[in-house]
């Protein structure tokens, strides 16, 4: 279910450097690791992560940084299950960060 404005502030504010930008309802968060295969090894686990869930970040990786954007596409809304997959992906990242 789509969250309400409220909900995503509290959400957020629970979360790791995650920001929404604009009206549209996407979370994103830049992580920076120490090098690219620091990157590759943080998105699998990502990609493990993801599959468990069912709910799949649209993911960008730029030698050593990684950029990934949470949405309910089928919802065309953020809900639980973006808030959710932010905070699990949040304790995967510092043991990619050397
Ligand atoms: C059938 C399957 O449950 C859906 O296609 C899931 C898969 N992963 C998904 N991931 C994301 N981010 N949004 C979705 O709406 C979504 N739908």
């Amino acid at each position: 279910m789509a969250l309400s404005d409220a909900q995503i502030e509290e959400g957020l504010a629970r979360l790791q450097d995650w920001r929404r930008e604009g009206a549209e309802p996407v979370i994103h968060r830049t992580v920076r690791l120490p090098g690219f295969t620091d990157a590759i090894a943080l998105v699998d686990d990502i990609a493990q992560v993801a599959e468990q869930v069912d709910h799949h970040p649209d993911i960008d990786i730029r030698y050593n940084k990684v950029h990934l954007a949470l949405s309910t596409h089928s919802e065309g809304a953020l809900t639980d299950k973006d808030i959710g997959l932010a905070a699990r992906i949040d304790e995967l990242v510092p043991h990619h960060q050397g």
